[in-house]
Order: structure tokens, then C-alpha cells, then sequence
């Protein structure tokens, strides 16, 4: 499901953290949880009585996991999405963030989704910038700074393959270029969380797997944690530590799988027996619940 007006509300909430400090002991300690859902639930207005989309959810994120979530379309994938960025805390249990109940937006998260949404009118450097460029505390010290965004913003684009492009257009980039420049956008502030929404739905098959190396060439730079909703059972295991799969409304997770292929994995790993095997046990799990 496509959620411009999240987008565009993450996109100025963001707030970074000190830049200079190295990804790994950025966020806090590897092994530990940094996301915690207890007892989660949650219900939408129905046309009676109120519809429970989410029963009852219960699992942890450590620091620097990457997390994929998979199940039927309408199972409550993006609502778990928009509760753990804050933007909806209209539900039972909690989750923490961190330690802390999350009572309201996150600050400093970096979210992407099916449609990459760049200004037009920036190139692909200005487009990068922006949230550096808009929202405290980097908007104080942006100029004086700016070199040194620059640099960041360029290795950033050079670590998804679009060294030279940094002065392109976003209406001369393809679709998977944008989606590219948009996820370095949502990185440049250094998140604490990454939130991906369907990121490579709309691309084809063969560009879709160049964004699976690129986006984990990018996790084992910035050590980012990052949840990922797809439906492509593929993508989840070739990015994933773990994958959790939703069951139907009211949804729970039905199944979790470690994935622990090891990395950095290269696209020929898809070819393997281990592979496969990975994929349909998520298959089967997932097909319980149509
Ligand atoms: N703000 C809302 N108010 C009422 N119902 C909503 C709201 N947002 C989502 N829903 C409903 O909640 C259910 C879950 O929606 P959600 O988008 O979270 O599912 P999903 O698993 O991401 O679906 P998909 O895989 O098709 O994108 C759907 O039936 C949807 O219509």
C-alpha cells in the first residue's frame, strides 16, 4: 500500500545523530534489541464495530538486524510499519524503541517506498542533501558543513552506483536510479532506523535484483537497522537476518526464519539449494494463510 502522506511527514521529521561516529557504535550494542513489540494490536473503524487488522504481535529487532516482514496482502504489513515510525500509536500493547515506549513520530528515521518521490527542480546531490538541508539540528550548521555533506552524500552514491550522476535530474534518472537516489536521501542523516515499504515493487525483475545488492551493500555500510516489507519471498531472504511472516486478519506472526546465509551474499547465491530450500519454507508458511 502507498503512503505519500507518511512519506512526506518522516521525510521532516528527520533529525540526525553525530556523523562523525562510526556506524557500529552508533546506534547501540550489536546483539541487543532495539525494537520491541509486546502484545501488539490494532483495530481500524469498521462500518459496525471497530475491524481488528492485528491480534496480537510479538517479536524484537537487535541493533544492525535486518528484518524483513512478509504475508497476505491486507494482513496489517504497512499499519506495522507506521506504528513503529510513531505515526500511528492508536493501538494496544507497545513497542519500544530503544528502551522507550514510542508515544509519537520517531525522529530519526529514514523511510523509503514503492514510489521514489524526488523534487524535480534538485539534481541528484541536492536531492540527497535535503533532509540535511531542512531539519535541525543540520539545518543550523548546513553551510558551513557543507563540504563535508557533500563528501558523505557522493560515497553514498557511489556506494549504490551513481558516481557521475550527482548532478542529473531526477527526470533523467530511470526508475531504478531514483529509487537509488532515494535511498541514499534516507540515509544521508545517518538514521537510527530504516523503514522500507515495498521499495522495488514497481521495478523489473532484473533491476530489482541490482537494488537487492545495492541496498545490502548499503546495510553493511551504514549497519543501519532495517525492517522491509515485501512480498517477494526472494528479496526477503537474500536481504534478511530474519523474516517474520504475518498470518491472516487479525494477523500475528505465524512464522520466523533465521536466514544465515552468509554475506556479503552475491546474486548467484539465489541459484543455490540453500537458497531455494530458505524460500519455500517461507512459501509454505505463507500459503497457510490464503
Ligand atoms: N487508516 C485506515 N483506516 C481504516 N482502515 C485502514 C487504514 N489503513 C489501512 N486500513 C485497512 O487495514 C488493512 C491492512 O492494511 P495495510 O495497508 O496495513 O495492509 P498490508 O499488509 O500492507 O497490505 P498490502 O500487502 O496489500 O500492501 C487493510 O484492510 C486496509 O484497508
Amino acid at each position: 500500500m502507498q503512503t505519500p502522506g507518511v512519506e512526506s511527514m518522516l521525510e521532516s521529521q528527520m533529525v540526525a545523530q553525530d556523523p562523525s561516529s562510526p556506524p557500529s557504535t552508533r546506534h547501540g550494542i550489536p546483539g541487543q534489541p532495539v525494537l520491541e513489540f509486546r502484545h501488539v494490536s490494532l483495530q481500524y473503524p469498521g462500518k459496525g464495530a471497530p475491524v481488528t487488522i492485528i491480534r496480537d504481535l510479538n517479536f524484537s529487532v537487535e541493533h544492525s538486524e535486518f528484518v524483513s516482514i512478509v504475508g497476505p496482502s491486507g494482513c496489517g504489513k504497512t499499519s506495522l510499519l507506521k506504528m513503529v515510525s510513531g505515526l500511528n500509536t492508536n493501538h494496544g500493547g507497545t513497542i519500544y524503541f530503544q528502551s522507550q515506549p514510542i508515544n509519537g513520530p520517531l525522529k530519526n528515521v529514514g523511510m523509503a517506498f514503492q514510489n521514489p518521490v524526488l523534487l524535480p527542480w534538485r539534481n541528484t546531490l541536492k536531492n540527497v542533501l535535503l533532509p540535511l538541508e531542512v531539519v535541525q539540528p543540520h539545518k543550523r550548521t548546513f553551510k558551513q558543513n557543507l563540504a563535508q555533506h557533500e563528501k558523505s552524500a557522493l560515497d553514498l552514491l557511489a556506494t549504490v552506483g551513481l558516481d557521475g550522476f550527482q548532478n542529473a535530474y531526477p527526470w533523467q534518472l530511470s526508475g531504478g536510479m531514483r529509487q537509488r537516489a532515494s535511498l541514499c536521501r534516507a540515509l544521508i542523516h545517518q538514521p537510527e532506523l530504516l523503514l522500507l515499504d515495498e521499495p522495488f515493487a514497481a521495478l523489473d525483475a532484473f533491476t530489482r535484483e541490482d537494488m537487492w545488492e545495492m541496498l545490502q551493500r548499503l546495510w553493511m555500510h551504514t549497519a543501519c537497522t532495517s525492517i522491509l516489507i515485501t512480498h517477494d519471498l526472494r528479496e526477503a531472504v537474500f536481504l534478511s537476518d530474519t523474516i517474520y511472516v504475518m498470518g491472516p486478519r487479525p494477523s500475528e506472526i505465524i512464522f520466523s526464519l533465521k536466514v544465515d546465509l552468509p554475506r556479503p551474499r552475491p546474486l548467484e547465491i539465489c541459484l543455490t539449494d540453500d537458497f531455494h530450500h530458505l524460500v519455500s519454507e517461507v512459501r509454505k508458511h505463507i500459503r497457510r494463510s490464503y
